[in-house]
This record gives C-alpha cells, structure tokens and sequence, in this order.
C-alpha cells in the first residue's frame, strides 16, 4: 500500500502533516508513505510544476494524498508552468476523471453554516464532478485582435463518451445512497451542456431505480442555499462542479471541512487508485501561521483507505474521530475559534 504525499504549497504540507499522523497512529500494515515535489514548491527545485519524477512516483503509487498547488507569486508566470498546473497535470495523466465531493451535516455544527441552522441541519449531498474536461483542458490563448484590443478566449467541450462515464458513476453512486440524481448544467445557452443533458438522459435507461433530474447551474445555485437538504448526487462538468463544492463548503461550515477523491479506472492490488486532497487551495492568506484547518485532508486520507485501499473500518474510524472532536467543540479559526492546525490533529488523534 504505497502512498505518494504531494503536500505542494501554501498550507498544503501544514494539513498534510497531520493527516500524515492519523495515517500513522492506525499503523497500518504495509503502508509505505513517499514524499514528492509539486507546485511552486517544485517549480522552485526543479524549474516545473510537476517534474516527471513527481508523475513516475505518481504512477508508482497506489494512493496519493494531495495537500494543494498554487503561490500568488507565480500568476505572472506562463500557464504551462504555474502551480496549478500541477493538479491539472495529474488529474488528466493519470485519467481521474470521477470527482467524488461529498458535503455533509456535522452534528453540532448547523451554527457555522452560512444558512439557518434549520436548513444546514439536513445537508447530505454528494457533487460527482467530471474532472478531465470542460473549458479547463481546452484550447486557451489570450491574443491581440488586428484593431489593438487583447482578446483571451477558452474552449469549452465535451464527447459524448466523456459524459457518458461520468454518468455511469453518478447513476451508480445514486443507486448506493438515496437514488435521486440532479444533474447540473447550462443547456438553455451551452451546446457543450445540451449534449451533457441528453448523454445523462440516454444512461438513465440503465438505472431505472434512480430518479433523474435536469437543473440549470443557476438554478442549482440557488436551490443549494434555499435547500441544500433536497439534493442527493449532483453530477456536473469540470467548472461548475468546483464553483458548487466551494458553496457546498459553506453550507456545511467551512471549506476547512470539505474532503475529496479523484478516481479513474484502473484497479490496484487493493482497490481502486486514487488521488485524495481537500477541496480547499493553499490558502496563502493563512499560510505558514498553523491556523490551516486540517479536517478536510484527514477526511480525503479516509477516503483513500476507503477507495483505495478497502479499509473501511479505518476509513469509518477517522471520520467518527472528525464528527466527535466538532462535536465537542474542537474548532479552528475558519469555525470562529482559535484551534491551530497541529491542536485540531491532536484533537482527532485524541478521539481516533
Ligand atoms: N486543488 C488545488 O490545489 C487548488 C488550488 N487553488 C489555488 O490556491 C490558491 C488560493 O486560492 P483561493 O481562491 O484563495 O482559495 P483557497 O481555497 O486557497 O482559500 C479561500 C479562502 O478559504 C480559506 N481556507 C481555505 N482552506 C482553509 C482551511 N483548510 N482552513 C481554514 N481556512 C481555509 C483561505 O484562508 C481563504 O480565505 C490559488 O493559487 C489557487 O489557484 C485553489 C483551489 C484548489
Ligand atoms: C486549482 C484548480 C486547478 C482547481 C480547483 O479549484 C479545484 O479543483 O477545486
Ligand atoms: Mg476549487
């Protein structure tokens, strides 16, 4: 069970660390921790983003845990070597198209949810965004138009097939919880979304036990805050899966708090491999300042043993550890409290 830790920048290696030390208080055996370098923090050493020894280990890896990519300092840099381009990089070498984003109630928390606590009380929503797509992997360019004004445009598409197996995995991880679909897009405007919709509306024939349903992005938006409670698998395209998990955040409590996984289909020894990081960026506002909450990352480390590595009862044992130290209070600064990032890991460690 090797592990490829990519803690990159910002707040990245702060919240990786102690997902690192829950890792390491299950003792589990046979799993093998190996750290590489991304993001600025790689292009700093290795003058790339993600140098080709990072990708080998990568590829070597049957796991990775990723903390986050990107340093303001390097936005003037061109787009091929910013930070960000590390993720981008690995999602799309490595095939993890099915983003796993799920946003649920913690007990004792509805209080920090940016809506009424009566509302944040019922959120158990998880978004399936496709990650290998949309207008993040098309042509982009930024030109000067023969009249003197720049112009940048990005190309926004999706293939069928694209669509129809990430599909696949909403419709099924919608048959393993309540069976409702909502699928988001823009199909009133986008062709890129009217395929989107009519690909998802062919797959249901497979799944006759899952309701299906077409929203609006906008749409979508707003019922997210009206009634967060309503939705179950929300299966969206690239962009409009990361703007909602980021408002999803929110109306759990905190982007802090928000875990994912990133998989495709290739199988290992142990399960299916995966790439595992909070939603959350680097954060440089906070970097550096051990006020970085480390929940979201220790979630995305149960996940991997989840996915990845068939550990379920470790998996179930790290999130039981999480919903018991908020439930009794443990909050850091994006809660409005003052636990730092390495208090907040002793606190679950406490409770493991
Ligand atoms: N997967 C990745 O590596 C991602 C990287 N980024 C990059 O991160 C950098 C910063 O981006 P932002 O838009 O500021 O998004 P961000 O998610 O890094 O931060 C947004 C806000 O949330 C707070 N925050 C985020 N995570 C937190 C945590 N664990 N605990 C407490 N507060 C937390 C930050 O302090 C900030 O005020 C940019 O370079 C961006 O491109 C952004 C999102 C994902
Ligand atoms: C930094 C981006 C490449 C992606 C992003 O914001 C995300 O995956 O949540
Ligand atoms: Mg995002």
């Amino acid at each position: 069970m090797k592990v490829a830790l990519l803690p990159g920048d910002g707040i990245g290696p702060e919240v990786i660390r102690e997902a690192v030390r829950v890792l390491e208080a299950l003792e589990l055996p046979g799993l093998t921790l190996f750290e590489g370098d991304v993001g600025a923090a790689a292009y700093r050493r290795h003058g790339h983003p993600l140098p080709a020894e990072t990708l080998e280990m990568a590829w070597a890896a049957d796991a990775i845990l990723f903390g986050a990519v990107g340093d303001p300092s390097f936005d003037g840099l061109e787009r091929a070597l910013r930070p960000e381009q590390a993720i981008l990089g690995l999602r799309s070498e490595l095939g993890l198209f099915a983003n796993l984003r799920p946003a649920r109630t913690f007990a004792g928390l509805e209080d920090m949810s940016a809506l009424r606590p009566e509302i944040a009380a019922r959120i158990d929503l998880l978004i399936v965004r496709e990650l290998n797509g949309d207008v993040y992997f098309g042509d982009k360019a930024l030109e000067m138009l023969p009249d003197g004004r720049r112009r940048g445009w990005d190309m926004m598409s999706y293939a069928e097939d694209e669509v129809r197996r990430i599909a696949h995995v909403a419709f099924r991880a919608a048959q393993g919880r309540k069976g409702r679909l909502c699928s988001v897009d823009k199909a009133n405007v986008l062709e890129t979304s009217q395929l989107w919709r009519d690909v998802v509306g062919e797959v249901a024939g497979d799944y006759p036990g899952v309701a299906l349903e077409h929203m609006y992005v906008d749409n979508a938006a707003m019922q997210l805050v009206r009634d967060p409670g309503r939705f179950d698998v929300i299966v969206t395209g690239n962009l409009f899966g990361d703007i909602l998990s980021d408002q999803a955040s929110m109306c759990v409590g905190s982007i802090g708090l928000l875990a994912s996984a990133a998989l495709g289909d290739r199988q290992t020894a142990f399960g299916t491999f995966g790439l595992y990081e909070p939603i959350h960026g680097s954060a440089p506002d906070i970097a550096g300042q051990g006020k970085a909450n480390p929940m979201a990352t220790i979630l995305s480390a149960a996940m991997m043993l989840r996915h990845s590595f068939a550990r379920e009862v470790e998996a179930a044992r790290i999130e039981a550890a999480v919903a018991r130290s908020l439930a009794e209070g443990v909050r850091g600064g994006d809660l409005g409290g003052s636990a730092g990032t390495a208090a907040i890991g002793d606190a679950i460690l406490q409770r493991l």
